[in-house]
């Protein structure tokens, strides 16, 4: 209030506490979403004296998140995660400053958008093999996607080809994930809240946070540090394959070069992250996709007429006929909009004062941007809950006048993902060969009647399908021999 300015509307809270029962535990997302009917597209609240603003409109994430993104790209204190737990080097957790710009440079020159077509032929393999083990196990799709977007990962990063099931570097990276996720939740653990707890001895009673803490920490650093020494290992033998780690260790400083562990820090890291990044926000999107084609009949047919015409049944698609295949491409846009994998985004942080449209935001206010408000805005997209491709297209062309679902599904400003072109590539990747080969339908229940789907969600800091079952049936002979044949490109 020192500017005379007021803060934001919001809900009215109560002293100390104060809004601490407003603040959704679950799918807050949606919680936003009628917040700012009653409150406006900026809504701002308290916990504990931790302010918190949620911007429900393009316009205020343009404005805020994008316009000033000097003074938003800090990321909160995350006691659990960062100090106790070893995710320090993730980029994503990374406080705004010098050393987050040296490992977002370090990512980004191995996946920007003018890179990331070196890694096409490894995203076609991969959804090679996707379909075939959905041929073996269709029931298992949920569990093939998230191993098709691992092998995908863990072989541009580091090329290395992960075993059918339990890999090691696989299973690491899943445990240390599932671990980032239970953390992640906010308010779980008490030392988010008051970090002084972080320095309690771990043996003292109800530091069994600490206890934990220390076995997630092996996982972290096991899943940075081992495929990483592999890689090294390779290269000092002369036996490397072409990888994002081998490119960066080559162009580190030499051995006796002092700026050398510093940057081999950044490199190991930088590599991790692709895997963190990636996971659960590239296969959740897949298994939407799933969900999509087996509720959304007529949407299948026609991006599969599409496929038909211009590919034909004899091969499988290649990046080169993407831009031949617009219904395709606006099934993909329309997949990242109707269900976002990260429908509140990540949280930013305020670095100093700012004064807004005659609001004062303080120092260190959490912003969320409620992507899934401006991705289901029913003014630029009707009927927002319904999945319609055609959203996307004019004149049977893409509309460069549609608004992307990049203007929110990735994020915003600095912070904004930069693993979102081959998270793109990778999902062309899948969804045109699917589409290709499979026809996804609901299931049928014990009488035989269609089981009607709805698109059910799970809550938390991303969103996935909750789990559900679906028919995948190769369309023809022609599909089958493209199945188990050896051509992908
Ligand atoms: C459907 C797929 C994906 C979605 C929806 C998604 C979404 C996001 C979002 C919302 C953020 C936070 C941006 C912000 O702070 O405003 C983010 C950050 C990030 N993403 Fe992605 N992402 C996807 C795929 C990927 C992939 C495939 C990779 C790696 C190859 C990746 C790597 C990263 C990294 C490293 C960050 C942290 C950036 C930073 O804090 O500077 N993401 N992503």
């Amino acid at each position: 209030k020192r500017t005379g300015l007021p803060l934001p509307p919001g809900p009215k809270g109560y002293p100390i506490i104060g809004n601490v029962f407003d603040m959704p535990r679950e799918f807050a997302w949606m919680e936003y979403d009628k917040w700012f009917k009653i409150y406006g597209d900026m809504v701002y609240f308290k916990v504990f004296g931790q302010g918190f603003l949620v911007l429900g409109s393009l316009t205020r994430t343009n404005d805020i998140l994008e316009k000033r993104s000097t003074n938003y790209s800090d990321r909160p204190p995350m006691p659990m995660l960062r100090d106790l737990m070893g995710w320090d080097t993730n980029l994503g957790f990374l406080h705004y400053g010098p050393w987050w710009r040296r490992h977002r440079r370090a990512f980004h020159q191995h996946f920007h958008v003018g890179t990331v077509h070196k890694y096409h032929h490894i995203q076609l393999a991969e959804a090679h093999s996707l379909i075939r083990r959905l041929y073996a196990n269709p029931e298992n799709f949920m569990y093939h996607l998230r191993h098709a977007f691992a092998a995908m990962i863990m072989d541009v990063t580091y090329g290395i080809k992960v075993s059918e099931a339990n890999d090691p570097y696989v299973t690491t990276a899943e445990e240390a994930l599932h671990g980032m996720s239970q953390a992640a939740v906010q308010g779980r653990f008490l030392v988010d809240v008051l970090p002084i707890l972080k320095y309690i001895p771990s043996w003292m009673p109800g530091a069994g946070f600490k206890r934990d803490a220390a076995e997630w920490k092996k996982l972290t650093l096991s899943m940075a540090q081992k495929p990483f020494k592999h890689v090294k290992e390779a290269l000092r033998e002369g036996k490397a394959v072409p990888s994002v780690a081998a490119a960066l260790i080559e162009a580190l400083p030499h051995e006796d070069d002092a700026r050398r562990t510093e940057e081999e820090k950044i490199a190991q890291a930088a590599a991790a992250v692709a895997y963190v990044g990636g996971a659960d926000t590239t296969v959740s999107a897949a298994q939407f996709f799933f969900l999509a084609m087996a509720m959304y009949p007529n949407v299948q047919r026609r991006a599969q007429a599409e496929i038909d015409s211009i590919i034909g049944s004899n091969r499988l698609p290649n990046f080169h006929d993407r831009e031949s295949l617009p219904y395709v491409n606006a099934l993909i846009k329309e997949t990242m909009r109707w269900q976002p994998a990260s429908p509140a985004g990540t949280v930013h942080v305020c670095s100093n004062d700012d004064e807004y449209n005659g609001y004062i935001i303080p120092k260190s206010t959490i912003v969320i941007g409620n992507t899934w408000t401006i991705l289901h805005d029913p003014e630029v997209y009707p009927l927002p809950e319904e999945f319609i491709p055609e959203r996307w297209l004019k004149d049977g062309k893409l509309d460069p006048d549609a608004q992307n679902p990049s203007v929110a599904a990735f994020g915003y400003g600095r912070r904004i993902c930069p693993g979102r072109y081959f998270s793109d590539a990778s999902l062309y990747a899948i969804i045109s060969f699917v589409l290709s080969v499979y026809t996804i339908s609901p299931p049928v229940d014990n009488r035989g009647n269609t089981v009607r789907l709805k698109a059910e969600v799970t809550s938390g800091m991303l969103s996935a399908p909750a789990p559900f079952e679906c028919q995948i049936k190769p369309r023809s002979n022609a599909a089958e021999a493209l199945i188990h044949g050896s051509e992908t490109v």
